[in-house]
């Protein structure tokens, strides 16, 4: 899209409107006196940064660029050191422009995107990346804002396009509330009649870590599952959850066709032997943690699982997606999107690769980076849960594509984990904040 507004148009116009976009959103965000920091790289994001700072010092700002802070107290810095054309660890002087930035206690807008962080991944390049309170994307938004560090690095993204209208189809789709919306959700709400609400089997749950498949259990259910049964493989586990008992517990014969079959939350290495079955029987599956090890670790299963026809989904994190694809975590973080769409390309599954910025991938579609979601999800139990929700309205709705229940299912678990005011956010009351949200998902 750069390359053909490029061609367009004088490269100075573009940047001319660049840093018009930049003086404009740092006069809406600091209105008053103060000095503004404009600290600027030796390519064109520097350019942008230089323009902004001849127009805010035209509307009478007090303007300071250069490489270092200016000796009086900085009221907003203006990060325009590095943007697009980042390809090498910032030289020595940049890194120690990026650290000054980092240190300052005042606001930062990053031009383009925060300095250091590589635009495609989310990833820095070099030690650190700016640390920016706002980041004011042109032309395009950046798949590495939402994705990997990019999210915790960008603060607040802005956007202008620059009135250039892109030609040629994005990258990767943005998950917002329409993706819940978009589902066919019974309008009535969750449980109006079980028996057309599909029924979910989940298998796992081994000694030690039957919490792990109750969690996934209570998730289908909120959703709206009209039933749920759990194979828990520790038989001596207790038969029953008292504070759920409309979780049902599944006979080892229980038929595995016609249900939507969620596998390996807490399954440990036991998961490998029942998962044969579970891959060729299951009308629909959801793979998660202990069954994903266990297809890595078989060929067998591997196999199995590709020749299933797409009515599979599978919620990585990063250490099972490397294990899946024969890699690093650091080379899955490295490419998230790519890793996801590698994953669902070769096992013929929608892949949900988990993070900050989860990856949604399923052959020949468009790749999705959620939007919602926050640190306060990072706890023991939250995988569960998103497995067990995207299980549960799979089976409601058992005609839909299995990406659009994954986006769905992602986009509902990050928005009813976006508030860390109350501090991290406990896997089983992530259960009933998503719960809370069936009027918000139907568009209330
Ligand atoms: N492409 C376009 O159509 C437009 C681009 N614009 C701006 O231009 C930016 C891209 O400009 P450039 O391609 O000049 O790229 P940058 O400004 O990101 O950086 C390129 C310069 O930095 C040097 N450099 C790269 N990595 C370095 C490192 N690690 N350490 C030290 N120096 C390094 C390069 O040798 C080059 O001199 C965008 O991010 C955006 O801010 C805007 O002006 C609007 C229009
Ligand atoms: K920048």
């Amino acid at each position: 899209i750069e390359t053909a507004a490029l061609a367009g148009r004088p490269e100075d116009e573009l940047m001319e409107r660049a840093g018009l976009a930049v003086a404009r959103l740092t006069l809406a965000l600091q209105p008053r006196e103060g000095a503004i920091w404009v600290a600027c790289g030796p390519g064109n994001n520097g350019g942008d940064g230089r323009i902004a700072a001849r127009l805010l010092a035209a509307q009478g700002r007090r303007v300071h660029v250069g490489l270092e802070p200016p000796a009086e107290p900085v009221a907003l810095a203006i990060d325009a050191l590095l943007g697009l054309g980042l390809n090498r660890p910032p030289s020595a002087e940049l890194a120690a422009a990026i650290a000054r930035i980092n240190a300052l206690d005042a606001p930062v807008i990053a031009v383009d995107l925060p300095s250091g962080l590589l635009a495609d991944t989310g990833v820095p390049i070099g030690t650190q990346a700016v640390r920016a309170d706002h980041t004011l994307s042109l032309l395009t938004l950046k798949p590495g804002l939402f994705t990997a560090q990019g999210r915790a690095q960008a603060g607040q993204i802005w956007f202008d396009d620059l009135g250039v209208t892109p030609t040629t189809a994005p990258d990767a789709l943005l998950l917002g509330r329409d993706a819940v919306l978009a589902l066919p959700l019974d309008p009535a709400g969750p449980a109006s009649h079980k028996g057309v609400q599909g029924n979910v089997l989940l298998v796992g749950g081994a000694a030690g870590m039957q919490g792990a498949l109750l969690l996934a259990g209570r998730a289908a259910l909120a959703a709206g599952a009209g039933r749920v049964y759990l194979r828990l493989l520790d038989e001596a586990a207790a038969e029953f959850d008292t504070q759920r008992p409309e979780l049902m517990h599944a006979r080892y014969d229980t038929a595995l066709a016609g249900k939507t079959v969620i596998a390996g939350c807490g399954g440990g290495a036991a998961i490998g032997q029942d998962l044969a079955p579970v891959i060729e029987q299951a009308s629909r599956l959801v793979l998660d943690a202990d069954a994903l090890n266990a297809v890595a670790a078989d060929p067998l299963l591997r196999q199995a699982l590709k020749d299933r026809d797409a009515q599979t989904i599978l919620t990585p994190h990063p250490l099972e997606a490397a294990r899946l694809l024969g890699c690093t975590v650091a080379e899955v973080q490295a490419g998230r999107l790519r890793a996801a769409q590698t994953l669902a390309d070769e096992l013929h599954c929608t892949v949900v690769l988990k993070g900050s910025g989860s990856a949604i991938a399923s052959p020949g579609r468009l790749p999705a980076i959620n939007t919602s979601g926050s640190a306060a999800l990072a706890t023991a139990g939250t995988g569960d849960v998103l497995a067990g929700w995207i299980g549960g309205l799979w089976a409601q709705m058992p005609h839909s594509e299995p990406a659009a229940i994954a986006a769905a299912a992602v986009h509902w678990h990050g928005h009813a984990g976006e508030s860390q005011a109350a501090g991290p956010l406990r896997a089983a009351d992530l259960v009933e904040r998503m719960h809370a949200l069936h009027a918000w998902a139907r568009g209330a």
